[in-house]
């Protein structure tokens, strides 16, 4: 199987006064392609330091990150910064929007930087994907006018404008309400089945069930896995209860 990630001991770590504190310690990853994983852990133990780093946007201070086979710590940052917005695709709690653009505005603006003579061609794009998420009937609205689930749907097309191979999501239900969480998470497996990897960093076990592998950082480190690809997808119930389980085994 094809490894969209791979990281090997990787050692990242801040100032704290005059203490050096490692919030990686020897992490290792391995993604597969079209892998659906999340990442669990107390506030504080690196999760989003390591998706950072994971995905480019932060460096190492030991260990190597792979992405489909490059070494990124041997490329420039030219380069880097071309494949985070070409084959990588990013979801936060709170997608930023500017208030003065429309929703379609919104998702097309970051397309628009290098191909500004394919307008036309970037809008239909957009279009599709908004009618796949469920939001085709929002492009004229300011951000102020759309419930937070259709903000992060429109965030989520915005990060799929470019067909990237991964998506990566930090807490990208965090600020839902339960019935708008599912719906993002219902679109989170229309991606994933449609062959895109995707990694998100959750509290939520709910979150985690839906993927297929779920890592639990614990002070910087990897201390456990829980795999969930044999598991039975329609018993969500069962799946969250293994995670809760796992979870409290693992002291988080
Ligand atoms: N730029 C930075 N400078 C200094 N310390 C940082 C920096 N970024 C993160 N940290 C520290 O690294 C640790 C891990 O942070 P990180 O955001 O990765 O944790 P997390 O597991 O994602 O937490 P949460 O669930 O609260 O988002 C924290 O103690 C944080 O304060």
């Amino acid at each position: 199987m094809t490894k969209i990630l791979k990281a090997d001991q990787l050692i990242k770590s801040f100032n704290e006064g005059k203490e050096q504190r490692n919030v990686l310690d020897t992490v290792s990853v391995e993604v597969d392609e079209g892998e659906f994983v999340t990442v669990m852990g107390p506030s504080g133990s690196g999760k989003s330091t390591l998706m950072y780093v994971l995905s480019g946007m932060d460096s190492v201070d030991a260990g190597k990150v792979y992405f489909n086979g490059k070494d990124l710590s041997l490329i420039k940052e030219n380069e880097l910064s071309d494949i985070r917005r070409t084959k990588m695709g990013f979801v936060f709690q709170q997608p930023t929007m500017l208030k003065h653009l429309n929703i379609l505005d919104n998702i097309i603006l970051p397309s628009m930087r290098d191909n500004r003579k394919n307008v036309a061609r970037i809008t239909e794009k957009a279009r599709s994907l908004m009618k796949r998420m469920g939001i085709a009937e929002l492009e004229q609205r300011s951000i102020t006018q759309v419930s937070g689930g259709q903000l992060q749907r429109a965030g989520i097309c915005r990060a799929l404008m470019n067909n990237p191979k991964i998506i990566f999501g930090d807490e990208p239900t965090g600020a839902l309400n339960s019935k708008s969480a599912e719906e993002v998470l219902e679109v989170f497996a229309e991606i994933h089945a449609a062959g895109t990897s995707i990694m998100l960093v959750t509290h939520d076990a709910k979150v985690a069930a839906r993927s297929q592998r779920i890592m639990f950082m614990r002070d910087g480190k990897i201390v456990s896995e829980l795999n969930l690809s044999n598991e039975d997808h329609s018993d969500m119930e069962k799946r969250v209860e293994k995670v809760t389980m796992k979870m409290r085994e693992s002291g988080i």
